[in-house]
């Protein structure tokens, strides 16, 4: 009973109950702020390194992978929906994020140890032997993740404000653009970081790419910001859940729904608001509440499409930026190292915006008001994707003529002693001196061919070719035994290059990291990153050296000669299948520097603006609903990827760019008729017309839910005695 009391003095003083302050902000903020920076690190950083976990750990192809990754997004902004219900209707947000934090770290911890191949790697070969295992313990850690992450991210958001008074509304604003500020430079430290991780080598048995450290930084992060939240639990305003608020909107929309469904014949009144048909049976603040929800949720619906945009950074923008050359001078940029412009943008960009073009723009008496600063930035992020779309025609421009599908390609290379006069059928004639190759690709839009050479005798051999692929003629030092090998067909993956050799030597070769290479064979491709790259070439006690300087995305075969060891590798030839990309990574800071300003209108406000119209009981509702509209963009890229593939790249980023300006029209009629709202004002407004003060009200709930510990006392009491 004392306890009781207790709590019902803390509940009544709460709201006076005076928060530590530092230079006008409660002191609880820090602990929050820095524990989304150790939450937001986690997250990218294990984000950063988990398409390259499934490609070449579980050995998923490309298109599993990257659908896969999207699902998981998704997932992960539609998990915050059930964070808040158990946040405002169970837990209150405070014990909500710890438990879910926990749940967080968890699977982090989960995910770090599926990525161990030395757990099921009995054979000692460098692979797992048992990949169910690794795919069931790293689905369990994602999903675990997922509903960790999705689950506290309303609740933090909601939390941190939370801890303002009325009269600090300056710094709560200020307060969501620092949040933001902490979310990117989380994530810039870790998709720096976890890269590097994975790319060390480490394992008992056989050491590999170390993935365990990759995810296992994230994991310890999200321990620490666990500890950090815990560490500041004295200071914090914790507001209590105002019982199963989710449960009793639900009920009151479907009885205003069916109420009205029973009055439809036009003899009743019309009622302001269809809500109002719930008058009959549900408190007037409650209704006064979810009207508030509901104006906010429906002006969120055209959203969505902003985020299908903003997402591609980590999908279409990487792949586009393994096409470009990285080549910066003083350093290297790998393609998916392109998307840390983002968090390093968005730590310029914010402050600037804040103390200087926002206030600029107030200055000059206009009214940026938030539902424009967000039709603005949708307006930024569709002008992000035309110079996506500019760039692109750019990147084709250089890109090789890949066969149709229809269609086949050859290229002739000859190490044969002479000049060899090489005819196609039916009428295709090729003149390739000894160890050279003909000048590009010839297109044929048949696959069966015969090759005839001017030997003596000549040599003439029928080939069937591959549809849709690009292949070669290796003519040999035996030109009676030639044969096709297949090239690669489209730019090597991550910005690498595509390497092989054929060996004109007489006898078998060692080529550093290669196989043994047969007289007259060739070597499949091996990818080899940019740079300055040294082979060794060795047959018995000889050998030489040999180095090349490759930069991004190219293919190369090297032919070699008879004589490599008299001179020393200087007379290895190089052909070049693909040439190397010639477009710099550097435009693509404009596509960053738009959609990164687009985001700063658009999702700084939108977090700012979906607390602010919140009635205090639903803000963690209100902040998951803003966050669904990111998964619903997650899951529109999933179908887009899937079904509408468009034949040229830049004409599907043109086609989102227009998608969004057309939504953001929508959106702008929407925000239009939108009239801002104070929350307290209107629920204060409605208490009074129920002629019912502030503290009266208090007192109420209060009762009733001394009313209800009763009844709750009463049950156990009845059922211990059953
Ligand atoms: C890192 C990125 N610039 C960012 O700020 N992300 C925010 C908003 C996410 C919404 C889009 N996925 C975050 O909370 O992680």
């Amino acid at each position: 009973m004392i306890n009781l009391t207790d709590e019902k003095m803390d509940k009544t003083t709460k709201k006076k109950k005076k928060t530590a302050e530092c230079c006008g902000y409660p002191i609880s903020i820090f602990f929050i702020v820095v524990n989304e920076f150790c939450e937001r690190f986690s997250y990218y950083g294990m984000r950063a390194v988990l398409v390259l976990y499934f490609r070449y750990f579980l050995l998923w192809d490309d298109d599993l992978a990257t659908s896969i990754y999207h699902a998981f997004v998704a997932l992960c902004y539609l998990t915050p929906i059930l964070g808040a219900i158990i946040a405002d209707s169970w837990l209150g947000k405070f014990k909500t994020i710890i438990y879910l934090s926990i749940v967080y770290a968890i699977g982090q911890v989960t995910m770090a140890i599926s990525t161990i191949h030395d757990i099921t790697d009995a054979n000692r070969d460098g692979t797992p032997d048992n990949f169910t295992f690794h795919i069931a313990l790293s689905m369990l850690g994602l999903i675990l993740i997922a509903l960790g992450t999705g689950g506290i991210k309303p609740c933090v958001a909601a939390f941190g404000g939370d801890q303002f008074q009325e009269h600090q509304s300056r710094q709560l604003n200020t307060f969501f653009s620092v949040f933001y500020l902490c979310i990117n430079a989380g994530s810039l430290l870790s998709t720096l970081i976890t890269p590097v991780l994975r790319a060390q080598e480490c394992g008992i048995h056989t050491q590999q790419q170390c993935y365990p450290l990759a995810f296992g930084v994230p994991a310890v992060l999200m321990v620490i910001s666990l500890v950090v939240f815990i560490a500041g639990s004295g200071m914090y305003v914790k507001t209590d859940p105002e019982g199963n608020i989710m449960w009793s909107v639900c009920k009151c929309i479907g009885f205003a729904i069916k109420n009205r469904f029973r009055h439809r014949s036009s003899s009743y009144p019309k009622r302001e608001h269809w809500m109002d048909w719930a008058n009959e049976k549900y408190d007037k603040l409650l209704i006064a509440q979810i009207k508030m929800v509901l104006k906010v949720l429906f002006l969120y619906i055209p959203l969505p499409m902003f985020w299908t945009l903003f997402d591609q950074k980590g999908s279409r923008w990487t792949l586009q930026a393994t096409t470009m050359s990285g080549d910066f001078g003083a350093f290297i940029l790998q393609p998916d190292q392109m998307q840390t412009v983002n968090p390093i943008l968005i730590l310029t960009l914010v402050p600037i915006m804040d103390r200087l073009i926002f206030p600029l723009i107030q200055k000059c008496g206009l009214n940026f008001s938030p539902l424009k600063r967000m039709t603005v930035g949708m307006l930024f992020a569709a002008m992000a994707f035309v110079s996506a779309a500019l760039v692109q025609i750019e990147i084709d421009k250089t890109l090789p003529n890949f066969p149709s599908s229809s269609e086949s390609q050859l290229k002739v290379v000859n190490t044969y002693s002479t000049t060899l006069n090489v005819t196609i059928s039916p009428n295709e004639h090729l003149l390739i001196e000894s160890f050279g190759s003909s000048a590009d690709y010839v297109t044929f839009d048949h696959q069966d061919i015969t090759v005839s050479l001017n030997t003596n005798p000549v040599i003439t051999k029928a080939f069937s070719l591959i549809k849709g692929g690009r292949q070669t003629l290796i003519i040999p030092s035996d030109p009676t035994v030639m044969y096709l090998k297949e090239d690669v067909k489209s730019k090597p993956r991550e910005g690498k290059n595509a390497i092989r050799f054929v060996n004109g030597y007489t006898a078998d070769l060692n080529i550093t990291n290669l196989d043994s290479i047969e007289p007259s064979a060739t070597t499949n491709y091996t990818l080899v990153n940019q740079g300055k790259r040294d082979f060794v070439l060795r047959h018995g006690e000889q050998w030489c050296e040999f180095s090349r300087k490759f930069g991004f995305g190219a293919s190369y075969t090297f032919l070699i000669p008879s004589t490599v060891f008299s001179d020393d590798c200087e007379s290895i030839t190089e052909v070049e299948d693909m040439k190397p990309n010639s477009v710099h990574m550097a435009l693509q800071i404009p596509q960053y520097f738009l959609i990164t300003t687009g985001e700063v209108m658009f999702s700084v406000t939108g977090l700012q603006f979906s607390y602010s119209q919140a009635p205090k009981n639903m803000k963690s509702v209100l902040q998951a609903g803003w966050l669904c509209t990111n998964a619903v963009g997650n899951i529109i890229v999933l179908i887009v990827a899937e079904l509408g593939k468009l034949p040229k790249q830049w004409a599907e980023y043109l086609l989102f760019a227009s998608l969004l300006v057309a939504v953001s029209i929508i959106f702008s009629i929407m925000a239009y008729f939108y009239t801002y709202i104070d929350p307290a004002e209107i629920e204060a407004q409605v208490r009074k017309e129920q002629g019912l003060e502030p503290e009266e009200m208090e007192k109420e709930t209060l009762e009733m839910e001394e009313k209800d510990e009763d009844q709750k006392n009463e049950q156990g009491v009845k059922q211990t005695k059953i």
